[in-house]
């Protein structure tokens, strides 16, 4: 194997490491199937520090994990029945926001390039398609689906953004290979 794929397969390890251990910290909402979790701010930081492909590893290595029965998911929990169920769409939507915001990220582009990748992906492309799978699993309406699958969690994943952004441009610059964003 050489360095650079070598490389590619530790970030992907550490960072699908990091995603589940910031699944540890979920907190239930009673009026949703949806918990809060920390996972997002995991995927952002993915995003925000790694390459595309790199980022593309590293959330096919959770996901894989979780379908292999490893609790990796939000709380603790596995399985591919999880992936089917009502918070399978953000699961999903996590893998494609980890790579859109790699890929809308700029070499040495300005910080709110960085904050507005992280917003399109880790909030806007991860509620669309968890929203969307939502509604079609559990036949809820959409409109009750973006009542209890998106509104409640734009604060705490607003907060996300702003970590994932400074501490992500901060940590891309001291990583051999990365982008640096200023
Ligand atoms: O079951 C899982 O592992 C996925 C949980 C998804 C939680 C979503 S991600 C976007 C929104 N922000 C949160 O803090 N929770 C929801």
């Amino acid at each position: 194997m050489n360095k650079n794929k070598l490389t590619d397969f530790i970030y992907a390890a550490m960072f699908a490491a990091l995603i589940s251990v910031l699944g540890f910290l979920s907190i239930p909402l009673p009026f949703s199937p949806v918990p809060v979790t920390g996972q997002s701010l995991g995927v952002m930081l993915a995003g925000s520090i790694l390459t595309a492909r790199q980022a593309n590893l590293a959330l096919l290595t959770f996901l894989l994990l979780g379908v292999a029965g490893v609790p990796v998911f939000a709380g603790g929990t596995a399985g591919v029945g999880i992936l089917l169920g009502p918070r399978g769409g953000y699961l999903l939507g996590f893998w494609a926001a980890a790579i859109l915001i790699a890929f809308m990220r700029r070499q040495n582009g300005k910080l709110w390039h960085l904050a507005a990748a992280n917003i399109a992906g880790g909030i806007g492309l991860v509620y669309i398609l968890g929203v969307c799978w939502l509604s079609t699993v559990t036949g809820m309406p959409l409109a009750k689906a973006i009542t209890v699958g998106a509104l409640p969690y734009i604060p705490g994943d607003l907060f996300k953004v702003i970590i994932a952004t400074l501490v992500g441009s901060a940590v891309a610059r001291h990583l051999p290979g990365a982008k640096a964003t200023s």
